[in-house]
């Protein structure tokens, strides 16, 4: 099946995921994603890691909720802004006091232009292989962003892709040679291909 076939029928199936599941599954998601940055937490701080979250639109899990956590234990979170379409994501500062604002495709974006580059990198996955190939809603968005992000000297990045359970496509799948894989992927049953190592 061809890219475009597959995420329609991946949009599909994750809008059939009914509201009592739906807490469910992002529950399990919130917990794991919580537990691992607790473990990580001490060398996030000491090294000034930057966190990007995204904020949700459309059937995403929702994981704001790990942002404003992180946030509250002095943890430098970001999220995506839209500069230009189909350019490469720039990242600013969530700060709570910042105004949010509708950007592209109406999604909430800050306003306070302190823009920092993200280190660990949580990102929307509409669908996910086992080895953590990513189709996303299409416009390219992160595969140009994480390759640019990536590049740069001297910055490490980990990359964690936020997926529901029924986001998985087949190893029949082809990824194009644009696209970025990530490190991991977190789903409601777990870590694909497995929970990351802990950074220190
Ligand atoms: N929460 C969240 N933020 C994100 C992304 C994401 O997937 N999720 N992105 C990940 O890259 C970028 C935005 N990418 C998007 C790409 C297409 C559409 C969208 O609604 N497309 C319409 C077509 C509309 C149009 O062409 O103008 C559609 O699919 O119906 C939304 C977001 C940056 N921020
Ligand atoms: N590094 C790149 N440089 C130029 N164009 C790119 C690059 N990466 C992707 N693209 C273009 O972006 C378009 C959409 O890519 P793709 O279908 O992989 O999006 P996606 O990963 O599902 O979306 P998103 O990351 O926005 O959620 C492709 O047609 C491709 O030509």
């Amino acid at each position: 099946m061809e890219k475009i076939k597959i995420r329609e029928f991946l949009l599909k199936k994750r809008k059939l995921i009914n509201l009592h599941n739906k807490e469910k599954y992002n529950d399990l998601i919130k917990k794991k994603l919580n537990h691992w940055f607790d473990k990580n937490l001490k060398y996030i701080l000491y090294n000034n890691l930057v966190v990007a979250f995204f904020w949700p639109i459309k059937y995403e899990p929702d994981i704001t909720p790990v942002l404003y956590r992180l946030f509250e234990k002095n943890v430098t979170v970001c999220l995506p802004i839209i500069k230009k379409k189909d350019e490469k994501l720039i990242f600013m500062k969530w700060d709570n006091l910042s105004n949010m604002q509708e950007g592209y495709y109406k999604i909430l974006e800050p306003t306070n232009n302190q823009l920092v580059d993200p280190n660990i990198i949580i990102v929307p996955t509409l669908g996910y292989t086992i080895n953590c190939d990513r189709i996303g809603y299409g416009g390219g968005y992160y595969d140009k962003t994480l390759r640019s992000l990536s590049s740069i000297s001297n910055h490490n990045i980990t990359t964690i892709g936020i997926s529901w359970n029924c986001g998985f496509i087949n190893k029949y799948y082809k990824k194009e040679k644009y696209d970025y894989v990530l490190d991991v992927i977190l789903t409601p049953n777990g870590w694909i291909p497995k929970e990351p190592k802990n950074l220190f």
